[in-house]
This record gives structure tokens, sequence and C-alpha cells, in this order.
């Protein structure tokens, strides 16, 4: 596509083209150029390396491929043009007993996004969870994430999409390390079959070898690497959060639902929470929902913000926008968004 420049130098082989064209088009579902890098696999790359010879860097290839070059801007209205949010909720209704905890609720994730998920205690956040992630069914209404109904699927058919989420109170295995914690999450992993530790050793420990290299990376990454061989049941309340960011980390999610992050910890390990968030959505690209009852918090971070009540969505924006809103003030009948907003 970017050959049509006319300079010999950008001509690419049809097999390396092709496998271009696929990239951009799984690319283009994710969402923009700013996350490519990231997203790209290496078998692209790869091919991006021997058509352009090196030549051109690939960040700047991609930018081209996506926004200026013609074949490309064909690409964006055949593909990207359709893009959906990455997490689309319709309409959805969930009750228990006599109780509506989830009324006719919609709302959207866009990809890249922090978006905060607030309402008062009892508004249907942490149900809304729930139905995402599989954990209980809708009575009706359909969850879409990247445009594919998962309202039917189970947890971890759920987790192996790409979608993960913490817990209000972390569930981790705590008489397990933090190290143990983390090289448990990828999931069908050779070594749980016994006949793969003595019929393929080989293969057994090259996997294990690969986990154990990513899980020594997300234990940096969250500066949790001095505390690897401790139980986890010993950490504190912040570091068990980062603890369940690191075994979300493990599944390379594409979005990732946390439950009350800020909850029990303290300000320094809350900085390190929130310094992630902000890091893994810039430089990884992924996607957050989060319930946050901190609001300080909830307005430095997200945008935008989702505001539920009595199970339906009530009021949806930017943060000085949802701060200021007269339905949003009542619903929380001047408690604490009242004095944060001042
Ligand atoms: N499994 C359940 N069985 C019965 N009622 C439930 C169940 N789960 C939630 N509820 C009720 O549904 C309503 C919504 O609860 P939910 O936990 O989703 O609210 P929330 O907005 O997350 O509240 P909070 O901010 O206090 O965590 C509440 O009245 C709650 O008591």
């Amino acid at each position: 596509m970017i050959a049509r420049r006319g300079n010999p130098a950008y001509r690419i082989r049809p097999i390396d083209l092709f496998r271009i064209y696929r990239e951009l088009c799984a690319f283009g579902r994710r969402g923009g150029c700013d996350t490519l890098k990231h997203h790209f696999e290496p078998t692209a790359l790869g091919a991006l390396r021997k058509g352009y010879a090196g030549r051109v860097p690939i960040v700047e290839i991609l930018q081209e491929a996506s926004v200026t070059d013609s074949t490309a801007s064909s690409l964006s209205e055949t593909d990207v043009g359709q893009r959906h949010p990455l997490l689309e909720v319709r309409d959805l209704t969930k009750s228990f007993g006599g109780l509506r905890a989830v009324d006719h609720c919609s709302f959207q994730v866009e990809r890249g996004t922090i978006t905060g998920l607030i309402g008062p205690n009892g508004a249907g956040k942490t149900t809304v969870f729930n139905l995402i992630t599989g954990f209980i069914p809708p009575d009706s209404g359909r969850i879409l994430l990247d445009g594919e109904d998962i309202g039917h699927l189970r947890p971890d058919q759920v987790f192996s999409r790409g979608l993960s989420r913490t817990f209000q109170i972390p569930r981790e295995h705590g008489t397990m390390s933090v190290l143990e914690n983390l090289m448990l999450v990828p999931a069908g992993q050779s070594g749980e079959y016994w006949w793969n530790a003595l019929l393929r050793p080989g293969r057994v420990w090259a996997e294990e070898a690969r986990h154990l290299a990513k899980a020594r990376e997300v234990l940096e990454y969250l500066q949790l690497t001095h505390v690897q061989h401790e139980y986890a049941a010993n950490l504190s309340g912040g570091q068990k959060k980062l603890l369940e960011m690191g075994r979300m980390l493990m599944a390379d999610p594409q979005l990732i639902l946390l439950d009350e992050p800020a909850a029990g910890v303290n300000r320094t390990l809350l900085q390190s929470i929130i310094g992630n968030i902000q890091t893994l959505s810039r430089e990884r690209g992924i996607t957050f929902l989060l319930i946050e009852h901190d609001m300080n918090m909830v307005m430095s971070l997200c945008d935008p913000v989702i505001v539920m009540s009595e199970g339906r969505k009530l009021a949806e924006g930017a943060p000085d926008a949802v701060r200021n809103d007269r339905a949003v003030l009542e619903a929380y009948l001047g408690g604490q968004y009242a004095a944060v907003a001042g």
C-alpha cells in the first residue's frame, strides 16, 4: 500500500503486504496509532522490517499507513470506520429477587480511556462488573467486547478474550509466594499435564522460563520485586492490590476492570497504583474501567466518568461536567461528592 508513494525503497513483497494489511486491520479494530507499536505482533514487525529494510522508523511507517496513505484510507473506511467501542453495555438488567440491582443500564467504554464508574452505595456498579465478567448472568440486555457478544460467556472465557478484573477485596492465593501467584495466571500451561513433564520436559521448562521472565518483569514494573518470595497473605492491603494488577498484566489484557483500587490503600501505594494505571494506559494502550469512591482519585485520573444511580446510568461526561451536574449532586445527597465539588 505504501509502495504507491513511488519511492522504490518502499517496495514490499506481496506476502509482507498481506501480513501488514492483516495487522493493520487488527490494529484498526483495537484503536489508534498511538497504541499501535504496543499491539503489533512480532510477525508483522518482522514483515515491516523486512519490507522497509530499516529505512524508516516503524512508528512513522505505521502513522503514514494509517493516516495519510490513500490505500490505507480505504482501509480506514472499510475496517477502522466500522470500529466499535471496546466495551458496550446495552440495556442491561439484573434483579435479585424483588430488587432490581441493574435496571436497563447502557454505556460504552472507548479504547484507550480510563473511564470512571461512580455512584452512591448500592447503585449497581459491582453488579455491572459481575455481569460484564461473566460471574453472574444478565436477565436481559447485551454486553459487547470489541463487537463480540460476551454476555453468555463464563468468567474464564471472558478472561481469555483480554478482559480482566480485580475485586474490592483482593483474591490472592495467600499460601503461595507473590511470584507463584503470577506464574499461575497463564492458562493452558503444558506443565499442568503430567505426561508433558515426562514426554516433553524441554517444552515445559521453556514455557515455565518464559512465564518466569514475564512474572519478574511485571514485579519489577510494579515495584514488588522485593516481596517476590513473600507469602501473598503477608502483603499489605496496597501491595495485594498491586499484586492483583500484576496478575492481570500476566494475561496481556486489553481492558482491565478495577473495583475500588484505592480502598484500604495507604497514600504512598495509592500514588504508585495511580501511576501504574496512567503508564499502562499511555504506554501499553490498556483501557481501564474503574469503580471508585475516592472522588479526588476519580476526578484526577478518569475521563470520562459514568455515574450510576438506582441501577441506571444517571450521567456521563468529563470530570468537570459530571462534578457540576445537579442530578449527580442530588444522587449523592450532599455526601462526599458535594464536598469535593466544593
Ligand atoms: N448477590 C446478591 N444478592 C442479593 N442482592 C444483591 C446481590 N448483589 C448485589 N445485591 C444488591 O444489589 C444492589 C446493588 O449492589 P452493588 O453491590 O452492585 O452496588 P454498588 O454500586 O457496587 O455499591 P457499593 O458502592 O456499596 O459497592 C444492592 O442493593 C445490593 O444489596
